[in-house]
């Protein structure tokens, strides 16, 4: 992997900040960051022996933070802030920390909401810009959902640019998952051809945990917290009844995380499907015969299936279904797979009882958990932080638990997976005790 992950800059930092932070160590307070205040990180999140194994540099990172001297003179500055595609536990707060940032850290009066997405940023879409100020948004973290509401599917991005020039933006916050970025990048090349200096900063959010290099997008916790209590219940809806069998789905498009971490976390499930399996049904390897052995055994089986897993089961489309952004459609494996599991007991002539639950969005439209809450609040700080040194092109994240800058760029190459081979699945397949075969 190409491993530079320089950031990039609107231009010189030359005026000071209205921070009052320490500039040496050993102050007894917080010092602004330097430039050269960088940090060695393990990019495959995995340890720097794996790093070491298959012979990836660690990557040179920068600390995020308050710096001394920032691009923008805060007070004149005016910003806005978007979120988009699916909801996710801690959106809120990410705004309202931004609000408080911008509004008292450096004194910033003009913050605009961007509503609906980038569609908002489109002025045939007919959406009216929110003004933002702390009194709007002290309280709107106790809330899920999106305070600024949000939307999928493709914009013209020269007509979200001339909106952004228009209305002299000079920080875009961008909220979102790994589509959202993609669009912040594109902005940010169509701002940097029209000569126009606008930081374009995103905030990593996903439920699904499946964005590339950081520790952990805000949310996916929540998330899985919220499934734990579902799994408990349908183990005693299982466990009711004389070989019960309860499916619990779980969203996750592409990666299984929230799947196999819900898993872990509530030990009562015998098997747990993710998209990073290539499992089959039938034969004496496959789920069926496994699931078979099990209720021999105890007589009930919790089942725990990603939205995104077993798609290999299904003949595929010539023209696959997306949704508005180009997201792949999942055909539905959980009604795929109470319905094998029905027909495979009738077949046998073995009587079953299946209870199917499908949580579906309740698992992300929660408000943030304490911990998602302390992350979204670093997150915030710190974009702001990043916009006014004149940091751009760049999302803020956790990485090996340091708060950096990563270049939008990176993020984006590719979505993160479970390493079928690393701790997660292993303790996923200690905690559920299903056949290390069902690969
Ligand atoms: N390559 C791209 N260029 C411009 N906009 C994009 C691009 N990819 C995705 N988007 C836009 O980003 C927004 C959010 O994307 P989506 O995939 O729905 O959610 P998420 O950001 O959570 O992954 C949508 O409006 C989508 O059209
Ligand atoms: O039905 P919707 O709102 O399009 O979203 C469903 C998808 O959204 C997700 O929560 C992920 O959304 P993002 O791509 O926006 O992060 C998936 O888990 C799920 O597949
Ligand atoms: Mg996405």
């Amino acid at each position: 992997m190409e491993n530079n992950f320089e950031i990039q800059t609107l231009g010189a930092a030359t005026i000071p900040s209205p921070l009052n932070l320490a500039k040496e160590d050993g102050n007894k307070f917080y010092r602004f960051v330097e430039e050269d205040d960088q940090f060695l990180a393990d990019i495959t999140l995995q340890g720097f022996d794996t790093c070491i194994q298959h012979n990836i540099r660690p990557a040179c990172l920068d600390k995020a933070g308050p710096r001394e001297h920032l691009y923008f003179n805060p007070k004149n500055t005016k910003a806005a802030i978007v979120t988009c595609g699916g909801l996710c536990p801690g959106v809120n707060n990410v705004i309202r920390s931004l609000v408080m940032a911008l509004h008292y850290f450096y004194g910033s009066e003009r913050i605009l909401g961007i509503p609906y997405g980038f569609e908002g940023l489109v002025p045939e879409k007919g959406h009216e810009f929110i003004e933002l100020h702390p009194d709007k948004v002290k309280d709107i973290h106790q809330f899920g959902g999106t305070y600024l509401g949000s939307s999928r599917g493709a914009q013209n991005v020269e007509r979200m640019v001339d909106t952004l020039i228009e209305h002299k933006i000079d920080m875009l916050f961008a909220i979102g998952g790994d589509g959202t970025l993609r669009g912040a990048e594109a902005i940010a090349r169509e701002t940097e051809k029209r000569g126009s200096d606008i930081a374009i900063i995103g905030i990593p959010k996903t439920i699904d945990n499946d964005i590339d290099l950081i520790d952990k997008s805000f949310g996916f916790e929540t998330a899985f917290d919220t499934a734990t209590p579902i799994i408990r219940d349908a183990h005693n809806e299982a466990a009711g009844a004389y070989n019960g069998v309860a499916i619990v789905k779980l969203m996750g498009r592409d990666s299984g995380f929230i799947a196999a971490s819900a898993a872990i976390a509530m030990p009562v499930v015998n098997f747990v499907l993710i998209p990073e399996m290539s499992f089959e049904l039938g034969g004496k390897n496959g789920f069926l015969a496994a699931l078979k052995k099990r209720l021999d055994l105890k007589h009930h089986a919790v089942i725990v299936v990603a939205e995104g897993a077993g798609q290999h089961l299904f003949e595929t489309d010539s023209v696959p279904k997306t949704d508005a952004s180009g997201n792949i459609q999942h055909r539905d494996i959980g009604i795929f797979l109470k319905d094998s599991i029905k027909h495979y007991f009738e077949s046998l002539s073995q009587e079953i009882t299946v209870k199917y639950i499908d949580p579906s969005y309740i698992i992300r439209s929660a408000p943030a958990n304490a911990s998602d809450s302390v992350l979204c609040n670093q997150l915030a700080y710190n974009a702001v932080h990043a916009a006014m040194a004149g940091k751009t092109k760049c999302v803020v994240g956790k990485m090996n638990n340091q708060l950096v800058h990563l270049p939008i760029s990176k993020v984006i190459e590719k979505r993160k997976k479970i390493d079928v081979e690393g701790d997660l699945w292993f303790s996923a397949l200690q905690s559920t005790g299903q056949p290390f075969s069902l690969l």
